[in-house]
Order: structure tokens, then C-alpha cells, then sequence
């Protein structure tokens, strides 16, 4: 498999090895020690710059909001702001992040089931954009907070429109018993009470039915059904002026025909374009995830019997990198050094040194014959990557570069493994001295 036909970001040159957006990676991978994560900002921006025109050019006027969680440095949320997207947050952290990165509140949303008091009342003052409300709980008691308070919260509902996104079962999100959203037979009552709470002022509706979605169909069924209900609460004389459409559009990891941005562009076009509507999405994954990659070091080799592929240990690990253990997710894999130095290849598994069998990063891939010492790329790692790991067997959080126009810098240190420990305290009975 070419893994760098479809990755216009990479390149293999004789001398270098492999070029992340020009720049030697085993430059920055000498330079900083791994395990690293790279975000190439160029990436970024140039994807987010094709989504857009994916809209315009079906004549859809499109807020992007870009989904936070799947890679909220403050580099990459400087890069995407510059390129006019608002944000899509899910907690009181990410609402105060955005706004770090110089978001304007106005173009941020807060999605996101369990908002607390405490965050809502965040939301409430800072005078975001949209809150989109996942429950009739949630609904009366920003109601109470922002009479109390006498603010007005601008609000969509999310719509759980029992639609199977078609993807893993753990980021599917918009089925009938997935946590999110409203059930949709029960939103029209809702949006009723809503346009009457004190407090309130209900603009419209949202939806997200999942992650790495695959096909338009999902897409095209959730909205279709939103489009449904804009009609009906709109015969009953009600404003509906927004449609949040979520996020969801998947990407090639593998070998997967992900559809491209003119798909759901098409999607949003045949079901809620004609309806005058301000429409927006909430794409993390499709933006960010080809525009990251995380290095490593061969850290040993242990053979195995005939039959059982090697093993490759390396020192990034399922703490960094947790997509692979969760959700069985596969990642390419591709060693530093020029191709030349290679002259075999074979079956190997490439772990970590986490002490957990499930710190597997690629089973049974076949792969260049590395040696210890050697440095990988493990691709498409910039969504739902360093945002996801943990220190976990008192590991360090990994250091974080980004590159633009062949420059490259550190955008976070390694974490110094004293501040590990930093936070703890040991209660005063044990404290002998
Ligand atoms: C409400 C909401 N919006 C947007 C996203 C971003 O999804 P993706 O990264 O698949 O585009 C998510 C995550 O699944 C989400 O929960
Ligand atoms: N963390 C998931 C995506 C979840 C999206 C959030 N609802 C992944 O890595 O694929």
C-alpha cells in the first residue's frame, strides 16, 4: 500500500527521509526527542480552505465552527481562526480555550450533554453565539440562570434523529439510546416551551450523529428529518432561522473511501438548502487529523516464534496515542529514514511499553525491517491524538511542534516528569517529620 499517494502533506525524499509539508521530520525528531507530535499548520489551513469551497461552490453559505476536542492547541485554534472558523466546545475548558485563541464569542457554540451551572453560567456572560441544548432539563435551567441573571441565551436544540451513522459503535452519537441530543419525536413540544421561557431566545435546531462517517446517506437521512421538522414547527408559526449540521465527515486512514466535502456539502444542499436558513457544521476530524503526525523511536526489537509477527517497541504508547486500544484504529506507519535504507520488509507489531496488552499501536503490519534507534511517523494523528492521551504509567505528556512554510517550532515542551507529581500532596498524618 502507498501510504503517500493519498498524503499530499508527505514525501520521501533520497537524502532527507520523509518530508512532512517539506520539513525533514528526522530533523525534528533529533532536535526534540520522541514521541512528538507534528501539526502542519499549511495542512490545516489548506484543508479547511477546500471544505469551504466544497459550500460555496454549491452556493451554501457555511459557518464553520471547528470541533475543539479533536485538537484544541492553541497553535492549531490560531491557524483556524486566521482561516474565519468559530468553534464548536463541549465544556467550560474548551469555551475558555477558544476564547484564549482570540475567538470571537459570537462565533462560538457549546455543545454537549452534562453542562454544568457552572458552565452555562460561562456561556450566559461571555455571550457566545449559540448554546445547542441536549435536554428538557438543561433547557429549564439555563431558562432559570439566564432570568436570574438577566441574560439571554441564544439556543438550538439538538436533535437526536435515530439515525445510524454507519460507523464505530463507540463515536456513534445520534442512534435511539446514544446519551446525545433530544429524541426527535419530542423536540417540536420542546422548541414550543422554548420560544415561551424567559430567558430564551430559540433560533433553531442542531444535529451530530457521529464520527468517521463514511457515506452520505447517514448524513443526508439526519438532515433530511431536520429539514422535516423545520417545516412543521415553522407551520406552526414558529422562527427557525439556524441549522447546526454537526460534524462527522470521516477521512481515509486506511484503505476507506471517505467521502469528499462536496458529499456533504450535496447532503446539506438537497435537504435543507432551499429552506432560508443560516446553516453551519461542526468539522474536527476531516480538518485536523491528515494535518498531525506522532514520532517515534524504536526502543527494541523482540522476535517471535514462526508465525508470530515480530514485535516492534517503540516509545510512544497507547497513553499518547489511545485510538488504536479504544477503538481498534489503524494508522499508517512510516519509518524516517530515506526508503533506501530499507531492504526488506515483514510482518511486525509495533506496541508500546505501557504495561497493558491492549498498547498495541499496529498488529501484523507489514512493515521496513527497523532496527533500535530507528525514528516512525505514525500517521494522521492530528484529530482525536495528543488531545486524547493521558500520563498513565507516569509517562510525560509528549512534546508538540508545528511547522508552516519550512519553519518549524516547539509549540508545547515535553512535560517534565516532576510535574507528574507536582499537584500531589500527602495528607499531614503521614507527614512523620
Ligand atoms: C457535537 C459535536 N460536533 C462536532 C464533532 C466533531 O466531529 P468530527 O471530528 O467527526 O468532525 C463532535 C464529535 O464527534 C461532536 O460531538
Ligand atoms: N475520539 C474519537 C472521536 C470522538 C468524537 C467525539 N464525539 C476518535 O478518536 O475517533
Amino acid at each position: 500500500m502507498n501510504l503517500l499517494a493519498s498524503r499530499p502533506s508527505l514525501h520521501m525524499d533520497g537524502q532527507d527521509g520523509l518530508l512532512f509539508e517539506g520539513v525533514p521530520l528526522q530533523t525534528i525528531a533529533s532536535a526534540v526527542g520522541t514521541p512528538c507530535w507534528v501539526t502542519g499548520a499549511g495542512t490545516l489551513r489548506r484543508r479547511t480552505r477546500n471544505l469551504r469551497k466544497a459550500f460555496t461552490e454549491r452556493g451554501i453559505d457555511i459557518s464553520l465552527h471547528y470541533a475543539l476536542k479533536a485538537n484544541d492547541h492553541l497553535a492549531t485554534l490560531t491557524v483556524l481562526h486566521q482561516e474565519g472558523c468559530g468553534a464548536d466546545v463541549v465544556s467550560g475548558g474548551e469555551l475558555r480555550r477558544a476564547l484564549a485563541a482570540g475567538i470571537s464569542p459570537s462565533q462560538i457554540v457549546f455543545s454537549g450533554v452534562g453542562k454544568t451551572d457552572a458552565e452555562l453560567m460561562l456561556a450566559l456572560q461571555e455571550d457566545i453565539g449559540q448554546i445547542n441544548v441536549e435536554s428538557v432539563e438543561e433547557l429549564r435551567r439555563l431558562s432559570h440562570l439566564a432570568r436570574a441573571s438577566s441574560l439571554t441565551a441564544r439556543v438550538a436544540l439538538r436533535v437526536n434523529p435515530h439515525i445510524d451513522a454507519e460507523t464505530h459503535d463507540k463515536i456513534s452519537t445520534g442512534r435511539l439510546g446514544d446519551k446525545f441530543g433530544i429524541d426527535w419525536a419530542d423536540v417540536p413540544a420542546l422548541y414550543r416551551e422554548a420560544s415561551t421561557l424567559p430567558g430564551i431566545d430559540i433560533r433553531g435546531l442542531a444535529t451530530h450523529i457521529g464520527s468517521q462517517i463514511l457515506s452520505p446517506a447517514p448524513f443526508k437521512a439526519a438532515y433530511a428529518r431536520i429539514a422535516e421538522m423545520v417545516v412543521g414547527l415553522r407551520e406552526e408559526g414558529l422562527s427557525v432561522s439556524v441549522v447546526d449540521c454537526g460534524g462527522g465527515l470521516g477521512v481515509r486512514y486506511r484503505d476507506e473511501l471517505a467521502p469528499p466535502p462536496a458529499a456533504l456539502a450535496g447532503a446539506i444542499a438537497e435537504t435543507l438548502g432551499h429552506l432560508d436558513l443560516k446553516l453551519a457544521i461542526e468539522p474536527g476530524r476531516w480538518i485536523a487529523a491528515p494535518a498531525g503526525v506522532l514520532l517515534a523511536s524504536v526502543i527494541d526489537l523482540k522476535a517471535q516464534r514462526e508465525g508470530i509477527s515480530d514485535f516492534v517497541i517503540v516509545d510512544a504508547a497507547m497513553n499518547d496515542l489511545a485510538r488504536p486500544s479504544l477503538y481498534g484504529a489503524w494508522h499508517g506507519i512510516i519509518p524516517l529514514a530515506p526508503d533506501l535504507a530499507y531492504a526488506e520488509t515483514a510482518p511486525q507489531t509495533v506496541v508500546g511499553p505501557v504495561c497493558e496488552s491492549s498498547d498495541v499501536l499496529a498488529k501484523d503490519r507489514l512493515l521496513p525491517a527497523v532496527r533500535t534507534g530507528d525514528q516512525i511517523a505514525i500517521l494522521d494523528t492530528g484529530a482525536y491524538g495528543a488531545v486524547m492521551s493521558s500520563t498513565y504509567n507516569s509517562r510525560p505528556l509528549a512534546a508538540q511542534v508545528m511547522i508552516e512554510n519550512g519553519q518549524w517550532q516547539v509549540v508545547r515542551k515535553r512535560q517534565r516528569v516532576e510535574a507528574l507529581w507536582g499537584d500531589d500532596s500527602i495528607p499531614e498524618w503521614l507527614d512523620s517529620e
